[in-house]
């Protein structure tokens, strides 16, 4: 039988105060999610570390860690592969690069395509780019304020033990998104850094972070430019210690980092 909707009668605001329950207990719903959000701060937990600045610890899944390894790898050696910068002395800096979707390079910025043997950077990965605007998107549900970004450059380092890397900003990006905000998304994978941050080159007044296997650190908003740089890779204790992801994909003892940023604007 079709009910007569249109007859019932539309609830007043009093009406239906009065007939909200009140519980004393939390019902079974309440209780899990607040068991879940726990247990997702645990796992996954979101360290605020300065306006527009949060740091995801655990955010990628071992799976994700060893698809980038293998990523890097099929890249690594060839054309655009990883080499040992200079700086603009002339001194090597102690870490292995390259970029993918354009090219950077500590002496020509952005200036060039090439470099001076000829190759260009691969082009960016898509999962790259989904991993910068997922955890973007994720920041954002904390952060309002922080900007959207589109990665077109990723640069990856690669730290082994003794290297490191000095403070700097990055800061040669297009001014108009760097003035905005847009946030820089850096992945950490393998062996742990001691990372340094403020707004300050004053080293004593720097902030320090721990950057682990699969964590996820974002800088945008007023921390765009903020000073940072890798003070030093932290040994594995044993071989024991050595991350699951660096026994599966066989990466060399050190640290990956990927820094997705988006130049044009
Ligand atoms: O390795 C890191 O965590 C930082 C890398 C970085 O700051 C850069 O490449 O500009
Ligand atoms: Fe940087």
């Amino acid at each position: 039988m079709l009910k007569q909707y249109h007859s019932i009668p539309s609830p007043n605001i009093e009406d239906e105060n009065k007939a909200k329950p009140f519980s004393l207990i939390m019902t079974d719903r309440v209780r899990r999610n607040l068991v879940f959000d726990r247990w997702r701060n645990f796992m996954f937990g979101r360290k605020e570390l300065g306006p527009g600045m949060v740091l995801f610890k655990n955010y990628l899944t071992h799976m994700g860690q060893v698809d980038i390894v293998n990523i890097c790898q099929k890249w690594a050696m060839g054309p655009g592969g990883f080499y040992r910068p200079s700086n603009r002395s002339g001194a090597k800096l102690r870490l292995h690069m390259m970029c993918f979707g354009r090219l950077w390079d500590p002496v020509t910025k952005y200036e060039k395509s090439y470099r001076s043997d000829g190759s260009a950077p691969p082009p960016l990965p898509y999962e790259f780019i989904s991993l910068a605007e997922n955890a973007i998107e994720d920041a954002q549900l904390h952060m309002k304020l922080l900007p959207s970004m589109l990665p077109d450059i990723c640069v990856a380092n690669f730290y082994s033990y003794g290297d490191r890397l000095g403070l700097h900003q990055d800061c040669d990006e297009h001014v108009g998104g760097l003035d905005r905000g847009l946030p820089v998304v850096s992945v950490s994978i393998g062996e742990s850094a001691e990372f340094l941050y403020g707004h300050t080159r004053d080293e004593n007044k720097l902030e320090k972070v721990l950057l682990e296997s699969g964590d996820v650190l974002i800088f945008g908003g007023k921390s765009r430019r903020i000073f940072h740089g890798v003070r030093r890779i932290l040994p594995p204790l044993d071989y024991i210690g050595l991350s699951q992801v660096v026994k599966e994909t066989g990466l060399i003892s050190g640290r990956l980092n990927l820094t997705l940023k988006q130049f044009q604007f």
